[in-house]
């Protein structure tokens, strides 16, 4: 019930502290609360225990008045919201609510479960507040998993794609409830000293961080976090019609070391050494094809696009230090493709600006776009009729070599029957039109500490559990906004059609509609102990392009020019319609 909405408010309407970050070299982390404490006593504490230098000390309650007032102004705000949702409720709805009755099911013992009669609580969150019923009982919460995989049916799924945590196999065979499927299936690092990519069981401190959404916890146990994840974190920011939580199927062993074996020749060889199919999973997700537009390759003559947009803003944070001042003037994807380049990670340093991509001008997404054809790297993908036709397959850095992005080019305008410069302005016009990127941005400016501010918060969580955890979740959730990537696929309208249930484009240089579909991929949820290292990384980053600027691996001018009238931009072919 991830939008119940209770009529009587919630317990942190009466809240009365806020948490506090107060910027200095070290900053002073702690929860003021206006009722029990006072400005002066406060800050004379925190003077005394000399974490604020006494000359600091009128600027520090300044700040506690000031975040204070802020946090009043907002829960008067949230309480006017929810006032007004409840005056303009419906008078049936009101009375189901007021009827609504909460059922709190306990397991009872079994040999391999403890004995949980005598702590019994009828207490449930602070949204259900208590239930109105106890029940004893083990309830197991089966996600629909009519369909398993057996060694036999490992023939008909071929490799289609892979990130640091998932494989992505597609469906070959003919059974129809599989037509126009992809199946997930989890992965394990070779490497037991990077960290792990993937969240699939919670640490008791994640147990706690994500504890107000009851679906999440219950999901663990089902083995289906990255379903649940999906659908009750991502799709309340990203939209529902834009997140598939996908289904969960049960898998063999046999199935997945046979398909392990099968897929090993099409996987990049840095993947295979890096990690390998986890064969005691029982499970993988299957979903919804999103490069195919009516779900089967046969017939849809679908082009669809990847794109894998990063981080769409400069952060402003008052917890960015002074030597890491540049964070708020470069994009971190610029600075961290320098550090890659760097690394010899990548042979050449990207023309995309993420900046340009979110910027919501016509123009500056048509130029986002023609970087992506530059220099794809994994930010960017085009399939015909679900195959790879630009980019690199396994994600990865650098996943296509400059000198292969010509060829690439022709093999995209045979599949398309379209020119490059039109099929950039129906991309482009489909991110103007759809708006779909402002929800993505929106998700990732949850991110409002920045790494330098929400590191002392989870530090502040794993020290003394149950403070500060509203900014660490925030920045988990945009963690995932930043790194997921969006799905968009075209379908060309029959002519004679004239409605459609799908958003359209008209592309006037073909005289042709497009419907079109935006989908987000990749929802995961960031592990909790993944913030050290987004700290140090971030730290690395900016310390290597503020000590060496943009002088290695400067963007490489002979680099085929894609979109204006020349060379490629002409090549044209034929898609039926
Ligand atoms: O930190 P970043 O920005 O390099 O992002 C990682 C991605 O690298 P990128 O720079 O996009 O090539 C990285 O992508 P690749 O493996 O390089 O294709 C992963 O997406 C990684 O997420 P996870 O560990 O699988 O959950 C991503 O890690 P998160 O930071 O999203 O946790
Ligand atoms: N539902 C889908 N439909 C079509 N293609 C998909 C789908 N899901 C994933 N893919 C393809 O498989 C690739 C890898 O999938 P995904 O991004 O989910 O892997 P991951 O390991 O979770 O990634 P990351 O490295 O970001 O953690 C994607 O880049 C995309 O090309």
């Amino acid at each position: 019930m991830p939008y119940y909405m209770p009529l009587n408010p919630p317990e942190d309407e009466d809240d009365t502290v806020v948490n506090i970050i107060y910027p200095l070299e070290s900053p002073i982390v702690c929860d003021f609360d206006w009722e029990m404490d006072d400005y002066e006593d406060f800050a004379d504490e925190k003077v005394k225990d000399e974490v604020l230098p006494e000359d600091e000390k009128e600027k520090f309650k300044q700040f506690l008045k000031e975040k204070v007032r802020e946090r009043k102004l907002e829960l008067k705000e949230a309480k006017e919201a929810r006032k007004k949702t409840i005056d303009d409720m419906d008078p049936k709805t009101k009375e189901a609510f007021e009827n609504i009755q909460f059922y709190k099911f306990y397991p009872v013992k079994t040999p391999d479960t403890p004995d949980v009669s005598n702590v019994k609580a009828r207490y449930i969150n602070r949204y259900y507040r208590n239930a109105h019923h106890l029940i004893l009982r083990w309830l197991q919460v089966w996600v629909e998993m009519e369909v398993v995989l057996h060694e036999e049916d490992a023939k008909d799924w071929v490799y289609k794609g892979e990130g640091a945590a998932n494989l992505i196999l597609s469906y070959t065979g003919s059974s129809p409830s599989m037509l126009g499927k992809v199946l997930r299936v989890q992965k394990i690092l070779k490497d037991k000293g990077q960290p792990t990519p993937n969240c699939i069981l919670f640490s008791s401190y994640e147990e706690l961080l994500w504890g107000e959404i009851p679906e999440l916890l219950e999901s663990v146990k089902n083995d289906s976090l990255s379903q649940a994840y999906a659908t009750h974190v991502m799709s309340q920011h990203l939209g529902a019609s834009h997140v598939d939580g996908g289904v969960l199927v049960h898998v063999s062993k046999n199935f997945l070391e046979l398909v392990e074996k099968n897929v090993l020749s099409s996987r990049p060889a840095w993947r295979v050494n890096a990690s390998t199919i986890d064969a005691g999973a029982d499970s993988a997700l299957l979903i919804s094809d999103h490069s195919l537009f009516s779900g089967n390759p046969t017939d849809s003559n679908c082009i669809a696009v990847e794109i894998k947009a990063k981080c769409g803003f400069l952060p402003s944070s008052e917890y960015i230090s002074k030597e890491n001042a540049i964070k708020k003037q470069v994009t971190r994807y610029k600075m961290h493709q320098h550090f890659k380049f760097h690394l010899g990670e990548i042979s050449k340093i990207s023309n995309y600006d993420p900046l340009d991509l979110f910027s919501g001008s016509k123009e500056r997404i048509h130029m986002a776009i023609k970087a992506f054809f530059s220099t794809p790297q994994n930010n960017f993908r085009i399939f015909a009729n679900g195959s790879i036709v630009f980019g690199g397959m396994g994600g990865g850095a650098d996943s296509v070599h400059p000198n292969e992005t010509e060829k690439c080019l022709e093999d995209l305008s045979k599949v398309t029957g379209l020119q490059i410069s039109d099929f950039i302005e129906l991309l482009s016009e489909a991110i103007y039109e759809s708006g779909v990127l402002s929800k993505l941005l929106a998700t990732q400016k949850l991110d409002d500490h920045d790494i330098e501010g929400a590191i002392h918060l989870y530090y502040n969580i794993i020290s003394q559990p149950c403070l500060s955890q509203k900014i660490v979740r925030d920045f988990l959730i945009s963690a995932t906004a930043k790194d997921c990537s969006l799905m968009i696929s075209f379908q060309p309208r029959r002519s004679g059609s004239t409605d459609s249930e799908y958003d359209s484009i008209f592309l006037g240089s073909v005289n042709q509609i497009y419907d079109y579909k935006a989908y987000f991929i990749d929802l995961d949820v960031k592990p909790l102990d993944k913030m050290v290292h987004y700290f140090e990384l971030d730290q690395k980053i900016v310390s290597f392009y503020t000590k060496n600027g943009e002088t290695e691996g400067d963007i490489d001018v002979d680099s085929p020019k894609v979109g204006d009238s020349g060379t490629s931009g002409d090549i044209k072919i034929q898609l039926q319609h």
